[in-house]
C-alpha cells in the first residue's frame, strides 16, 4: 500500500517510511492512496476473534509489505500483553443500550496505549532491522507522553523527547512521564499550551537542521498513520461484540486532535456499519463550531478539567477534510494557508458530506462534573472527566435509541482526582492501579522551557 500526503506536493512512500517521516514535505500528513475495503461477510466471519487476532486482520492489508504476517502478529501479542484486562477492551453497559468501551486498561492508563505500545515496538523492529538511530519528538496534553514513552522506553535506537504543556496537565500524568528515568527519556515542560507545543513539534519536522548529521524527527503524535492505523481496531472490536456487523452501531467520541474520531471514520469507510459518529468537545470547541455552524475559527485556549483535550488546533481533522474536498490535495493546502490567519469556512459542498457523517456535542466543567456524578448515582459506575464528555453527548445526540451507543472511555479516573472529588464529594478517590501505587514517591526529572523553538531544539541536540 502507498501513502500519500494530504497537501498533494509530497513524495508518496511506503508504509515503513511513512511510520518514520511525520509530516509530509509539503507540511500535509500521511493517508492511504485507497483504503482497504472488508465485505460484510468477512466482517461477519471475525466475531469470536480475540483482540489480538482481530487487530491482525485490520492491521495487515495497511502493512502487508512492511512485515511478514508472522512479524506482524509478533508485534501484536507483544504490544497487548501488558494490557490488565483480558478482553483488552472490555464494554460496560452504563444505561438501555449504551455502554462505555473501556480503552484504559493499558499501562498508562488511556486509549493511546493501544496504539502507542504498538508504535513503540514496530519502531524497535524496524529501527534494528535498518540499524539505524532517531529521535522521537512529541507533543502532550498529558496522555500521548506517557503512552508514548511507555512505548519507547526500552528501545535503543532512539531518544525520546516528549513536550508538556507546564502546569496544565494533571499530577499525576505528569508523574506518569517525569518518573522515567531511563537515560533516552526526556521531558520538557513548556511555558505555554498544548497548540505551542504542538506547533513546535510541527516547526521542527519541517527544519530538521538542528539535529546532528545522520539523524532524524520520528513522530510519536497521531501525525503519525501507524497511531491511526492500530486505534481503527478497536471500533470494529466493539461493533462485532454488539452483533455487528448485522446491526449497526454508534460511538460517541472525546475529541481533541481529532485521532481517535478519525479512526472511527475510517472503520466506516473500511466496510464497519457505523450509524453515528459524535464529536464530543470541551470548552475548546472549535470542532463543534464548525460542525454545527461553519466556524472554525481559533480562540483562546481555556484551561479545562479534562485537560487531555484543551486542543484548539486540530491537526487530524485535515485528514478527515482531504476527503470532503474530493482528496483534492492543492485545496486542502489553500484551506490551510487560509487558517493561517485564525480561522477557515468550508465550502456548502464539504459542509454538506461533514454535518452527514457527525454530530456534535459541547460541554463545560459543570456539564462534565453534573454527568460524573449521575452516572456515579445510576450505576456507581465512575467516569473520568474525558469520557464524561463522551457520553453527555451520546446522551444529547443519539438519533436511534433502538442503535447501540458504544462511548469511549478514554482514560481512568484514576488520572484525573480532582475531577471526580468535584463530582462526587465523600467517595475515596479512584485508586491507582498496582503497578502505579508509589507513583507519588518517585523521582522526578524534567526541564522547564521558555517558549521558544530555539530553545528547544538547544536542548535536544545537546541531549543526543
Ligand atoms: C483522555 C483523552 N480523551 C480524549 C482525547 C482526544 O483524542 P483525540 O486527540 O484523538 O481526538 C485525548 C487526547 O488525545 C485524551 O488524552
Ligand atoms: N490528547 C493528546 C494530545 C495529542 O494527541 P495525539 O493523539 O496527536 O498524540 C495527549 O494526551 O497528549
Amino acid at each position: 500500500m502507498k501513502y500519500i500526503s494530504t497537501r498533494g506536493q509530497a513524495p508518496s512512500l511506503s508504509f515503513e517510511d511513512v511510520v518514520l517521516t511525520g509530516l509530509a514535505s509539503d507540511g500535509g500528513l500521511y493517508v492511504p492512496e485507497s483504503l482497504p475495503k472488508f465485505s460484510q461477510s468477512e466482517i461477519a466471519s471475525w466475531a469470536g476473534l480475540s483482540y489480538q487476532e482481530l487487530a491482525f486482520k485490520v492491521m495487515h492489508p495497511f502493512v502487508s509489505e512492511a512485515l511478514s504476517d508472522d512479524e506482524l502478529k509478533q508485534l501484536i501479542e507483544k504490544s497487548y500483553a501488558s494490557f490488565r484486562h483480558p478482553a483488552i477492551a472490555p464494554l460496560v453497559q452504563t444505561d438501555h443500550n449504551e455502554w462505555v468501551l473501556e480503552l484504559f486498561q493499558g499501562p498508562t492508563l488511556a486509549f493511546k496505549d493501544f496504539a502507542l505500545q504498538f508504535l513503540g515496538n514496530l519502531l524497535d523492529h524496524i529501527l534494528k532491522k535498518r540499524d539505524q538511530k532517531v529521535v522521537v519528538m512529541g507533543a502532550t496534553s498529558g496522555d500521548t507522553g506517557s503512552a508514548a514513552i511507555e512505548g519507547c522506553r526500552h528501545c535503543d535506537n532512539l531518544d525520546i523527547f516528549i513536550l508538556h504543556p507546564h502546569q496544565r496537565v494533571s499530577e499525576v500524568q505528569r508523574r506518569q512521564m517525569t518518573t522515567v528515568l531511563e537515560d533516552n527519556v526526556y521531558n520538557i515542560a513548556l511555558e505555554g499550551n498544548f497548540d505551542d507545543c504542538q506547533n513546535m513539534v510541527k516547526a521542527s519536522f519541517a527544519d530538521q537542521s538542528f539535529l546532528p548529521e545522520g539523524r532524524q524527527l520520528v513522530a510519536v503524535n497521531s501525525i503519525n498513520f501507524a497511531r491511526i492505523m492500530a486505534q481503527i481496531v478497536y471500533y470494529f472490536y466493539a461493533a462485532l461484540a454488539l452483533g455487528g456487523p448485522a446491526r449497526a452501531v454508534s460511538f460517541s467520541v472525546p475529541t481533541g486532535n481529532f485521532g481517535d474520531i478519525f479512526a472511527g471514520y475510517l472503520a466506516k469507510q473500511m466496510g464497519l456499519p457505523i450509524e453515528q459518529l459524535i464529536v464530543a468537545t470541551n470548552q475548546n470547541d472549535i470542532l463543534h463550531r464548525c460542525i454545527s455552524a461553519n466556524d472554525h475559527s481559533k480562540q483562546s485556549l481555556v484551561h479545562s478539567l479534562s485537560p487531555s483535550m484543551d486542543i484548539m488546533v486540530s491537526s487530524n481533522f485535515e485528514r478527515l477534510l482531504f476527503d470532503l474536498y474530493g482528496r483534492n490535495g492543492r485545496a486542502i493546502a489553500e484551506l490551510m494557508e487560509q487558517f493561517k490567519s485564525g480561522s477557515m469556512t468550508l465550502s456548502e459542498q464539504a459542509m454538506a458530506k461533514l454535518t452527514e457523517g457527525f454530530a456534535s456535542y459541547r460541554l463545560d466543567d459543570d456539564e462534565t462534573v453534573a454527568v460524573i456524578a449521575e452516572v456515579w448515582d445510576t450505576c456507581e459506575y465512575l467516569l473520568d472527566p474525558h469520557t464524561a464528555i463522551g457520553v453527555r453527548a451520546a446522551r444529547k445526540k443519539r438519533a436511534n435509541a433502538s442503535t447501540p451507543m458504544v462511548c469511549l472511555a478514554t482514560a481512568h479516573p484514576a488520572k484525573f482526582p480532582e475531577a471526580v472529588a468535584k463530582a462526587c464529594e465523600g467517595i475515596d478517590s479512584p485508586a491507582l492501579p498496582h503497578h502505579m501505587a508509589d507513583l507519588f514517591e518517585r523521582e522526578e526529572r524534567y526541564q522547564v522551557l521558555a517558549h521558544d523553538t530555539q530553545a528547544v531544539q538547544s536542548f535536544i541536540a545537546n541531549n543526543l
